[in-house]
């Protein structure tokens, strides 16, 4: 059986013109392998300009018009053409977007919400339950987005993505700059996402929240994949991590913050 999504040897280009009108082609993803299966968190981890949200939004078929894009993605066993990409998308797959930009400031969370579920097919009355499923009242209805935490907020946001009850979450960075307490109830949401059988892809710097709530985590670095690790391997001095994901880990505050770089 092959997993709900699985990519493999992914790789995307931008063709920019610089000067005088020459065609410069740079390769932001060079390779890039990652398999996620219902039931399954996969951490994505990597630093900033790895390649993270380019491969999300491979997925959901939202490249730049000026990307090339090669490798195979397939979903649910079978090759995800551009066209499946765009039916899906906000359906079958939903993308949390790492930008909280996404929401229209001028406009009540209500109204937004109430927007999603329209365009999910759900009745008004789903968007409101599934709000205080994520513990937000109806009071949050009447606010604008800028009267809320970042932690609501990106609970809105998550109500918002998983409105068409989606199979496959690709969830960017939803976590930044948020206090410890909302991290772990947005990474615990993401569980629960899985727990009921959904396949959840979370892309996120904060390797440490990613260890609790992942079944693996694949590491990239300059627009690859290098490494997938088990989070159970996050231990002491990580003796059986591979040496990147070792090295990682032993460079985060409460390891010694040490810093060898491997090979
Ligand atoms: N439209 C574009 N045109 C040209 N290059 C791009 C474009 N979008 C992204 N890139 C480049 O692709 C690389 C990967 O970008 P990406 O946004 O996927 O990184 P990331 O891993 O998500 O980083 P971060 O953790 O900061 O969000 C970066 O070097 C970026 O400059
Ligand atoms: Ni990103």
């Amino acid at each position: 059986m092959s997993p709900l999504l699985s990519i493999s040897g992914l790789r995307i280009s931008f063709v920019q013109y610089t000067r005088g009108l020459r065609r410069r082609e740079t390769v932001a993803v060079a390779g890039m392998d990652l398999a996620a299966d219902r039931g399954q968190v996969v951490a994505l981890v990597g630093a900033s300009g790895a390649g993270k949200t380019l491969l999300a939004h491979a997925v959901l078929g939202m490249l730049p018009p000026n990307a090339s894009e090669s490798g195979v993605i397939t979903y649910d066993g079978a090759v995800l053409t551009s066209e499946d990409r765009r039916r899906r998308a906000g359906h079958e797959i939903a993308l949390l977007p790492q930008s909280v930009d996404f929401l229209d400031p001028l406009a009540t969370i209500g109204r937004q919400v109430r927007r999603s579920a329209q365009l999910a097919g759900r009745p008004e009355s789903y968007a409101v339950a599934a709000l205080a499923d994520r513990g937000l009242g109806s009071e949050v209805l009447r606010r604008y987005p800028h009267e809320l935490s970042g932690g609501m907020i990106r609970r809105v946001l998550v109500t918002m993505a998983t409105m068409g009850d989606p199979q496959l979450i690709l969830a960017d960075e939803p976590t930044p700059g948020l206090p410890q307490a909302d991290v772990t109830a947005v990474l615990r949401d993401f569980r629960a996402l899985a727990d009921d059988g959904r396949a959840v892809v979370l892309i996120t710097h904060e390797l440490r929240g990613a260890l609790e709530v992942a079944d693996s985590v694949v590491i990239c670095r300059d627009g690859r994949t290098i490494e997938t690790a088990a989070p159970a391997d996050f231990t002491g001095d990580g003796p059986d991590l591979p040496p990147y994901s070792r090295a990682l880990w032993q460079a985060l505050p409460g390891n010694g913050f040490r810093v060898e770089q491997p090979c």
